[in-house]
């Protein structure tokens, strides 16, 4: 999260009459993330994260986000829970914006993920898929392969200013994914969509939650696990760790294994995946608003990733074994 809109004290100690939460000892405004404002709330009720959504959430998708939320917790999932005001009612609006007040989950999230972290991940990421199953509410990805297209065009007469021949690459990179190859009989449901290591926390090395479901959609189920290998199973100077994959891949595969045409897709998927988040990268990097308390991603780091998944012939470069033996 960031800090694009900032909220007053007696703002907010008005706005939490609304709550049983007691009084507001104190707050402050958290740095880590781009997506939303977070402040990290401290009550006489205990703590509590306060977000208020911003460009890139539909207010109409946030019943379905807070909603899930609730639905993932009552099966097992550990995740932060929506807190009712008095009325019933979780979403309301603050500082012009809407907002939600969600619980606070207590651990890490890893700086340095190891092979044991991306382990917990692959059998959080297939639990949660599993405890997904049953949730009605429905949400299209926004950021799928027709959402690509209109983020390059926001960013693309800038593109090679960020690296030469940034455009033409992209530009490449789209036709092909939008040429028809992208997958469309693959296993849906419910997919989280941004499991990055700042979205999964850990006690120790036991993972103890997952939290930011502003993406979070029908898609896929394999799409998220490619995007997982991206955001998990790359080292910092982005060459890929096929044991991180294997170990990710592995644990989720022992909670929900996944169908032969679901590993033969995942090259392209993870390819998707990458120019996803080079592309919401790219554009976050060219428009920073003034004042904001944010640090952008690198939007490189995709298209080192990018290059790999575009040379990858099959799942078992990512460590699988054919027919999803254990390797
Ligand atoms: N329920 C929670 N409990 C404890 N800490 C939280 C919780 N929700 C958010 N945080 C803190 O706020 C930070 C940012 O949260 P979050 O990832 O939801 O923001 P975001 O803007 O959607 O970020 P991004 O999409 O870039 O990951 C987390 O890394 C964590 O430190
Ligand atoms: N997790 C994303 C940011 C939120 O979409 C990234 O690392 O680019």
């Amino acid at each position: 999260m960031a800090v694009y809109t900032d909220v007053a004290a007696d703002e907010l100690a008005d706005f939490l009459k609304q709550y049983d939460l007691g009084e507001l000892l104190s707050y402050k405004g958290i740095a880590e993330g781009v997506e939303n404002s977070n402040f990290l709330l401290h009550t006489s009720a205990g703590s509590f994260i306060l977000t208020l959504y911003e460009k890139r959430v539909a207010k109409n998708d946030l019943p379905f986000f807070l909603a899930l939320m609730t639905h993932l917790a009552e099966h097992g999932i550990n995740c932060p829970l929506p807190v009712k005001a008095r009325d019933g009612e979780a979403l309301r609006e603050l500082s012009g914006r809407p907002a939600a007040i969600i619980t606070f989950l207590e651990g890490m999230w890893p700086r340095k993920p190891n092979v044991s972290h991306c382990a917990g991940v692959g059998e959080a990421l297939a639990k949660m898929h599993l405890a997904g199953a049953n949730f009605t509410i429905k949400r299209a990805n926004a950021l799928s392969v027709s959402g690509w297209r209109p983020l390059f065009d926001a960013a693309a007469s800038r593109a090679d200013e960020v690296q030469p021949g940034l455009r033409g690459f992209l530009a490449a990179e789209l036709d092909h994914l939008s040429s028809g190859v992208w997958p469309t009989d693959l296993p849906e449901g419910v997919i989280h969509a941004d499991l990055f290591n700042d979205n999964v926390f850990f006690l120790g090395d036991r993972l103890s939650g997952i939290i930011d479901f502003t993406f979070a959609c029908n898609d896929m189920l394999a799409y998220d696990v490619a995007i997982c290998l991206n955001a998990w199973c790359f080292e910092p100077d982005h060459s890929f760790n096929v044991t991180k994959a294997r170990a990710f891949l592995n644990a989720y595969g022992r909670v929900r294994k996944l169908t032969a045409s679901e590993e033969a897709a995942l090259p392209l998927l993870a390819r998707g995946a990458a120019i996803r988040f080079l592309l919401t990268r790219l554009v976050d990097w060219l428009n920073v608003p003034p004042g904001a308390l944010v640090k952008p991603k690198d939007p490189l780091e995709y298209v080192r990733k990018l290059r790999f998944h575009q040379s990858v012939t099959s799942a078992r470069d990512y460590g699988l074994m054919p027919s999803g033996l254990v390797a």
